[in-house]
């Protein structure tokens, strides 16, 4: 195990921003914590970097308990969100500053500068000025300096967060692909979603300083473990049912559930995907309140008399006017009965 965190826990003013937290990473995995502002992310980070003495419980790297262990000799990598390159310095000298801390000679240093600035995408940039780079670039300067003394495992800490969406998201595949190549060892944090799926072999929820839950992103996206994980997923259709045999009792009225569903009082997640837009004279009346276009898809936003409200997604010539009245039928295959 290269990273196993035991028990960890952090406290500010008697409250635990992390509290009890276990998380083992293995070697050459890819794990993305990701978590409503103030769950306990960058804490976390921080406290496996060095930067964040523990309360109680440990940080293991290689089995080795770090207590005691400075930053600088645990052999993690950080890139922080603001990425704070030398602005005075050029692109080579940035990234070749852990190379000069741990005395490695200048021959080597511009070699290894130069393999690193091409693996990211800036070839030839070593002498170019930091001022002059844009936000994209000097992402990619800060992932190369972080790069650059081969740490153990890579630390990143909303790494794209200041960065255009359309950036981010090209970005992303970028460093999937580098990360599978170089087989680097990650722990990234991000509050956003797509990010962390895109990136991730496993996501790690947080709440409150815990982990929610813990997965690979196709996991947690099928079978988020309740509904605070559900509605962070951006799954609005929750809702408190009782189960008995393939049937739920929802605010919705009756549900199809899935077989080998759990059974007695549950919460009950229906995908947008499963709420079908009918005539109104049939199923569940509701009336569009809104609808918005997703690129592939249309959200429809539906308000039943009695009952919470309703995503639907439909098809672009399907979408109903907002005002218009239809009727909802469900889909089992789409309603997960959470445990
Ligand atoms: N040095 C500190 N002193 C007191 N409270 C702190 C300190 N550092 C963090 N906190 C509190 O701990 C909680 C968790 O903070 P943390 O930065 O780990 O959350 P986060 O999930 O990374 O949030 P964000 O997504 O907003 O960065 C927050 O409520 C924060 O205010």
């Amino acid at each position: 195990m290269l990273l196993s965190l035991d028990a960890a826990t952090v406290r500010f003013g008697g409250r635990a921003v992390l509290d009890g937290v276990g998380l083992e990473v293995v070697e050459h995995e890819v794990v993305c914590v990701l978590g409503p502002s103030g769950s306990g992310k960058s804490t976390l980070l921080r406290a496996v970097a060095g930067l964040q003495p523990l309360h109680s419980g440990r940080v293991l790297l290689d089995g080795r308990d770090q207590a005691g262990v400075p930053a600088h000799k645990r052999g993690v990598g950080l890139m922080f969100q603001d990425h704070q390159l030398f602005p005075q310095r050029d692109v080579g000298a940035n990234v070749a500053f852990g190379l000069r801390m741990r005395g490695v000679g200048k021959g080597e240093r511009d070699g290894e500068v130069g393999k690193l600035l091409e693996l990211v995408g800036l070839p030839g940039a070593a002498r170019r000025a930091v001022a002059g780079l844009s936000g994209g670039e000097q992402q990619r300067v800060a992932l190369a300096r972080a790069l650059a003394p081969r740490p153990r495992i890579l630390m990143l800490d909303e790494p794209l967060g200041q960065l255009d969406r359309s950036l981010r998201e090209r970005l992303v595949v970028e460093l999937r692909e580098l990360f599978g190549r170089l087989g680097t060892t990650v722990l990234a944090v991000t509050h956003d979603q797509g990010e962390a799926f895109a990136l991730a072999d496993r996501v790690v929820v947080m709440r409150d300083g815990r982990i929610a839950q813990t997965g690979t992103p196709l996991e947690v996206w099928q079978r988020p473990a309740d509904a605070f994980v559900a509605r962070f997923l951006g799954f609005d259709n929750v809702a408190g049912a009782t189960v008995a045999g393939a049937a739920a009792d929802s605010p919705w009225g009756k549900l199809p559930v899935p077989d080998g569903s759990a059974q007695g009082n549950r919460t009950v997640l229906v995908r947008p995907a499963g709420v079908r837009l009918r005539p109104a004279d049939q199923g569940l009346p509701c009336t569009v309140t809104a609808r918005t276009f997703k690129g592939t898809h249309v959200s429809v936003l539906l308000q039943p008399e009695d009952a919470p409200r309703l995503e639907a997604a439909c098809a672009l010539r399907d979408a109903p006017e907002a005002g218009a009245t239809v009727g909802v039928e469900f889909d089992a295959a789409e309603i997960v009965v959470l445990d």
